[in-house]
């Protein structure tokens, strides 16, 4: 890239040419990013910063929280409270809302996130990330209730994540294809890398956690018994498998080289319709997957389109190419 574009920059050409950014959500997204940057640093410290490990609490879902899980939660409470135009937050690890003190006029916007994603990865030094979504808030009330953030993904008006990894890259959309930042540290900003990313339609590796085959219902495993059948099977092709237990991280391959990524339901908790987050973990990946020329689907409907009923919903996933994801939801109808 000949010119260094920045966030900022991006997000005001974004505003003045294609009027997709009104100037609230272009401060919110900023005080966002910058906060995935405060988190960065606190990744990239580790051990030096006292940030690895357990912090000996457990989540709402019912999850150990480590001491990263909190720091991030604080860091992108603490920046959006004041900067974010926001009515109110909504985090993987706190159980109900988050609502910002009141001032005048009160802030369009919610946000949802998963401060820190790919928990079980913090210790060891793979990947690791933050997901975010922008809902606006309904009008029509003055106060804001957890009823308002109960939205189907489609009503999104920006989505991403940023990614720890050997880069710190975010990754956005505001419904105009999708945008990838890295993070020039001697700068101390997020540089366009990569514009109107596409994901190939077809591809020849799948992402699942292979443990749990045995608990797999029959349509999953239909499809990964044919992968791993490869030539000789009924693909005719060999496939890769990668799983890095982060979906930050799963997903961001796919986004670079394609692929598929599933986190189906299986028969461990059948009365869960998965172990992912509808609202700060599907639907903020499932739109940027979309508007990347991919799909996301529950095995059944679009992800997009399930009218959430609570705020920590559980979802299936699969997610990724576009003919792969309507292939395995294509096994799923036939066996009705
Ligand atoms: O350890 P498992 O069962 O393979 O689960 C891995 C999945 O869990 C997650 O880590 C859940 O996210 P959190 O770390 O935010 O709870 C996903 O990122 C990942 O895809
Ligand atoms: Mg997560
Ligand atoms: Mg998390």
């Amino acid at each position: 890239m000949s010119s260094k574009i920045s966030l900022t920059r991006y997000l005001v050409e974004q505003q003045r040419q294609e009027g997709h950014i009104p100037s609230q959500l272009r401060l919110l997204l900023e005080v966002v990013a910058r906060s995935c940057k405060s988190i960065s640093h606190a990744v990239n410290k580790g051990a030096l910063g006292g940030v690895l490990g357990t912090a000996e609490t457990e989540n709402i879902q019912g999850e150990i929280q480590k001491k990263l899980d909190i720091i991030s939660n604080e860091v992108l409470i603490e920046a959006n409270e004041w900067g974010g135009h926001l009515a109110a937050m909504a985090s993987e690890e706190m159980e109900g809302i988050y609502l910002v003190p009141n001032r005048y006029p009160q802030g369009e916007y919610l946000l949802l996130f998963d401060p820190l994603d790919g928990s079980s990865n913090i210790d060891v030094n793979v990947s690791i990330g933050t997901i975010f979504s922008v809902l606006k808030k309904p009008e029509g009330q003055p106060g804001v209730t957890e009823e308002d953030f109960l939205q189907a993904g489609v009503k999104q008006v920006a989505a991403g994540y940023c990614i720890y990894g050997p880069q710190t890259t975010l990754v956005l959309t505001v419904g105009d294809g999708v945008a990838m930042f890295t993070l020039d540290r001697e700068q101390g900003s997020f540089v366009l890398t990569q514009e109107n990313l596409q994901i190939p339609p077809d591809t020849k590796e799948f992402a699942i956690n292979m443990s749990n085959m045995r608990h797999w219902a029959p349509p999953i495993k239909r499809y990964v018994d044919e992968c791993l059948a490869g030539k000789e099977g009924p693909r005719g092709k060999d496939f890769n498998m990668r799983w890095i237990a982060s979906m930050v991280a799963d997903v961001h391959r796919i986004l670079t080289r394609g692929g598929i990524f599933m986190y189906p339901w299986d028969k461990r908790e059948p009365d869960k319709p998965g172990k992912l987050r509808l609202l700060y973990e599907a639907n903020p990946m499932g739109w940027i997957v979309e508007q990347a020329g991919g799909a996301i689907t529950n095995g059944k409907d679009r992800v997009l389109d399930i009218q959430p009923s609570k705020l920590h919903e559980r979802v299936s996933v699969i997610l990724g190419s576009k003919n792969e994801v309507e292939r395995v939801t294509r096994y799923h109808a036939e066996a009705g």
